[in-house]
């Protein structure tokens, strides 16, 4: 029988403050080799103050940082198997491109034959095999995010932290740094920590996403779970687009549900509820619709039904994005087929299967 892997990192009840405001609270984590782990949240909520708590940039009130099973909470930076990878690249503009990349194996003892050769290979790997010669105000952004990457890998790091790496970029250069940093994760199996607050970064990279607030993890799963199943509001609004309805469990019976409001009544599945606890008859809870779920169709037997004057269209080529106003007072957001829909001032008519919708506890 082969040992459990070791978690390539582990973050045991960190607790860090910055005089009386608490950056982080009482975090735990852990992360298993070779996953693209994204730290997503607003500002202020504390992802970089945990990144550089296991980077050993910070040095925490209480808790521990194991890295590749090893504890590493007294450590100065250098010592621990990880590099950081900042927004701003940090490279030497002094040196080479082959330089700076170079000056990341310098510590590993490599003779220089092979630290050529490691030079070489890095480079290929981000694609940039030619402008080994050139200076880093001689590169585009890209090319000099790219370098900062072959360095940050060059000692063969357990894990690479990114701090909002493809931050300074704009968008179509993003976009597509986004697809070769997941690919450079993919090709080393290395464990990636990255920083983000733009949720559909977040969803479009990572293995995993913990969603951050106020200094704690508030959910941490795959990024289909956060996004159809979040545990709270704050992780269902931060995540994407959503339409909240108000409502009140009428009754439970079996594996099912029915929830009222003024505008509406459904039968719910019992396993809609996502936030944790049951549910009992009288409670106030909220429904999560996303709007790609709500569609101009026929609703199905106990599904959900809602109509209203549409008061803007937005036209997406094959999609429209439609906001409706209901009777009660609701502004609902759809994203609908473009054939369904109708023109602004007319009535809206959409509904949803039962199985999309994720209440919450209020
Ligand atoms: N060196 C510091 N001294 C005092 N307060 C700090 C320090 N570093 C961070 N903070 C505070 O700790 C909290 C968490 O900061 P942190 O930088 O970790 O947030 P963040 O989620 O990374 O935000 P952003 O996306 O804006 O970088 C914030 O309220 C911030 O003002």
């Amino acid at each position: 029988m082969t040992a459990p892997l070791q978690p390539a990192i582990e973050v045991r009840n960190v607790v860090k403050s910055f005089g009386s405001m608490r950056a982080i609270d009482d975090v735990s984590l852990s992360v298993a080799p070779g996953v693209f782990l994204t730290l997503l949240g607003p500002s202020g909520c504390g992802k970089s103050t945990l990144l550089r708590t296991i980077a050993g940039f910070i040095t925490s009130d209480s808790g521990s940082v194991l890295i590749g099973g090893r504890d590493v909470t007294s450590l100065p930076p250098n010592a621990r198997p990880v590099n950081m990878v900042f927004q701003d690249y940090a490279l030497f503009p002094h040196m080479t491109v082959r330089e700076n990349v170079g000056f990341g194996c310098e510590m590993q003892g490599l003779s220089r034959q092979a630290r050529e050769k490691r030079v070489d290979d890095l480079l290929n790997l981000v694609q940039l095999p030619q402008l080994g010669h050139r200076r880093p105000d001689e590169l585009s952004g890209g090319q000099r995010q790219r370098i900062a990457l072959a360095r940050a890998l060059a000692p063969d790091p357990v894990s690479l932290l990114l701090d909002e790496p493809l931050g300074a970029l704009d968008l179509k250069l993003r976009l597509e740094m986004q697809r070769e940093l997941k690919s450079l994760q993919r090709k080393t199996g290395k464990t990636f920590v990255f920083v983000t607050h733009d949720q559909e970064e977040a969803m479009s990279m990572s293995d995993l996403i913990a969603v951050m607030r106020d200094g704690h993890i508030e959910q941490l799963d795959r990024p289909e779970v956060i996004y159809s199943r979040p545990v709270s509001l704050y992780v269902g609004s931060f995540v994407g687009a959503a339409n909240l309805l108000e409502a009140t469990v009428d009754g439970v019976d079996g594996e099912q549900m029915r929830v009222v409001s003024r505008a509406f009544q459904a039968v719910l599945p019992r396993s809609s509820v996502t936030t944790p606890g049951d549910v009992t008859p009288g409670m106030a809870v909220t429904l999560l619709v996303r709007p790609e779920h709500l569609q101009a169709s026929t609703p199905a037997a106990g599904g959900l039904s809602l109509a209203g004057r549409v008061s803007e269209r937005t036209y997406l080529g094959n999609r429209v994005h439609v906001r409706f106003e209901t009777e009660d007072g609701r502004s609902l957001l759809a994203d609908a087929r473009a054939e369904d829909v109708a023109e602004v001032g007319e009535v809206f008519k959409a509904a949803l299967r039962p199985e999309s919708v994720a209440v919450l506890r209020s």
